[in-house]
This record gives C-alpha cells, structure tokens and sequence, in this order.
C-alpha cells in the first residue's frame, strides 16, 4: 500500500484520513492525517483523546474504520505479525504474571517474538540490564516496586532488538523521581540505541522534554504535528540563573533599573536590546558570582494549548 502523499524512505508512520469508530457510536478517531519521520516523538492527549487507539492499530490489533497507516513502511492491516517483528509494545496497564521472574518473563516473551531459546535468554539479560534491572532479575517480578515493574514492561518491549518502541504511558504511577528516572531511560534508548519511540502521554510538559517532535490529538482529531524546537520558540525574556547571590544580583539589577521578575531561584529581565546582556553580565562580574544560565526564555509548549480545551493535556 502506498499512501496517497509521497513518503520519504525514512517516514516512521505515516496515516492517511484514519478514523475508527467504536460500535459505530463513539469515534475514537477521525480523519487523522499524519506523518513524522524517525526520532522520539511524543503522542499526547487528554483522556480519551485516541492515543491508545491510534497504538493499537498502529500494532494491527485493531482494525481502523476508513483511511490509510503505515509503520516502517508496513501496512498493519495487511501485516500485522511483520509490523510487530519491528515494533516494541509497552502497554499502559500492569499485565505481568507476579509468580514470574523478570528473567524468566522476557525471555519467554523473547521466544514468543520468534527468538531461538538461548538468543531470547541473552537478549532478556541484556535488556534488563538496560533497563537497570540485571542485578534484580531473578525475583519474582510480583515483589517489584512500580517503577521495576514499568521497567519489566520496557524491558519485554526491547526484547527482540525493534526499529520502534511505543510506550503508552510509561511515567504512569510512578512518583516523581521514578518519572524522571524512566524519562531518562527512554531518551538514552532513543538516542544511544539509535530506536524510534513514540512516547504516549496526557502530560505534555512531561514529553516535551525528551521528544524531537511532537504529535497532539484532541478528541480524535490532529491539532498539532511538529518539531518540539518549532513550538517553543525564544521569547524576548532573559532568563538569568546564578549558583548563588540571587538575591544580590537581583538588587544590582534593580538599582540599575532593569525590571526584574523572578520565577523560583531564576531571575526574568525583559531583552530590550543587546545591551541588556552586557549589563547583566557586568552586575554578574561586579559581584563575582557564579553564573549558570544566560539566555532567552523559551516558551513552553504548554503554552501554545493554553488556550484549548487540550491545555490540560
Ligand atoms: N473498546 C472500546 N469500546 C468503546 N469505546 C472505546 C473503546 N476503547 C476506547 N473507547 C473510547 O474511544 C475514545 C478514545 O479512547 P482511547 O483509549 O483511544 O483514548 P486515550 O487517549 O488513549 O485515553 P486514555 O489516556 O484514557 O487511555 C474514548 O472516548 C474511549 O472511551
């Protein structure tokens, strides 16, 4: 199959007026037409929004109502099982068999993918151990805490060495720390492994932080497709950080009469022209202190929604 605009060799996926409905009633879905190309992109969305539905046909488990798909220039409708050989699957929910070891479970699951019985034990090994998980692989993975069991999820998911990973919700039920952890994790398999991941989220703050490219559904709909550099354009704002003296300095640059705001231990001065960085960095001088960080406030993404019912997302 070949879809209607011309793909690059390198598209990811790409569909074409995707629409899928459940029962006829409720449309997950609707006339999704999108592309991106290799890299970590982020699907977000609201509750409800079709991101687990895009995934699963994404992964031929599911059929689409009308319109076109491809993965890696395979069409899951036609074939599913070549499709799946390439992708990896994390799902959103806790699925994994607790009387099991980590071990014993990608394994198996490495053999399910088509792995002769010694390959699945190594690839296991090394996955867990890409995952953090190598030490603690032989417990039984219903005495794991969430964070180890979402690394389960992932590790399963990487098993048979795939071109495309898509998480659904892979930061879900974690605490903080164990969301950046896991955040981080999923940049290094997408920038060390040279992997695609698709990181599905309903935090965008959380996936704007480690993605290249950005696709945001809102009520099956597209509302936005693009690189994450392109949204969160500079600002005319000046973000100055020091390691310490903030307090000084924002005196400084007061009495040097620069409207100064703050956000947390960040000082905001208005960019009014190049002159406001050498003045900035001469009080920075002045007081001998340590400067971190000296540039132009970028928006967030965030804020390109705020106006939407998606800025919850
Ligand atoms: N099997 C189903 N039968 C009927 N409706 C469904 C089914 N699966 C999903 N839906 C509905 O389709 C819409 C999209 O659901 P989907 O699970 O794809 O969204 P989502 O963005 O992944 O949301 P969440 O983050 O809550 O999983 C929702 O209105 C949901 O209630």
């Amino acid at each position: 199959m070949t879809l209607g605009h011309t793909l690059s060799p390198v598209t990811l996926i790409a569909t074409e007026s995707l629409t899928k409905t459940y029962g006829g009633r409720v449309t997950a879905l609707s006339d999704l037409t999108v592309s991106v190309e290799p890299g970590i992109i982020g699907l977000v969305g609201a509750n409800g929004a079709g991101k687990s539905t895009l995934i699963k046909i994404l992964l031929g488990l599911l059929p689409p109502t009308s319109g076109k798909v491809q993965v890696l220039g395979l069409d899951p409708t036609v074939d599913p099982m070549g499709v799946r050989a390439k992708v990896g699957y994390m799902p959103e929910n806790d699925c994994l068999p607790p009387d099991l070891s980590a071990a014993e479970l990608v394994t198996h699951l490495g053999r399910i993918s088509g792995l002769p019985k010694t390959t699945a034990r190594e690839r296991a090994s090394e996955a867990l151990r890409h995952v953090g998980l190598y030490e603690e692989r032989y417990r039984q993975v219903g005495g794991y805490s969430t964070g180890m069991k979402q690394r389960v999820k992932l590790a399963q998911a990487l098993v048979h060495d795939p071109d495309l990973l898509l998480l659904d919700e892979p930061t879900n039920g974690l605490d903080p720390a164990g969301r950046d952890a896991m955040l981080a994790l999923v940049q290094r398999i997408g920038t060390e492994f040279g992997i695609s991941v698709v990181v599905c989220s309903h935090l965008l703050g959380e996936v704007e932080r480690i993605c290249d490219h950005l696709i945001a559904i809102d009520g099956g709909k597209l509302l936005r497709s693009d690189n994450v550099s392109a949204m969160t354009t500079s600002t005319d704002v000046l973000v100055v950080e020091v390691s310490e003296g903030d307090q000084e300095l924002e005196h400084r640059l007061l009495e040097m009469r620069l409207p100064v705001s703050r956000d947390g231990h960040a000082l905001l001065v208005p960019l009014e022209d190049d002159l406001t960085y050498d003045r900035i960095l001469t009080a920075v001088a002045d007081l001998d202190l340590p400067l971190h960080r000296l540039d132009q406030r970028r928006h967030r993404v965030a804020e390109l929604f705020a106006d939407r019912e998606a800025a919850h997302v």
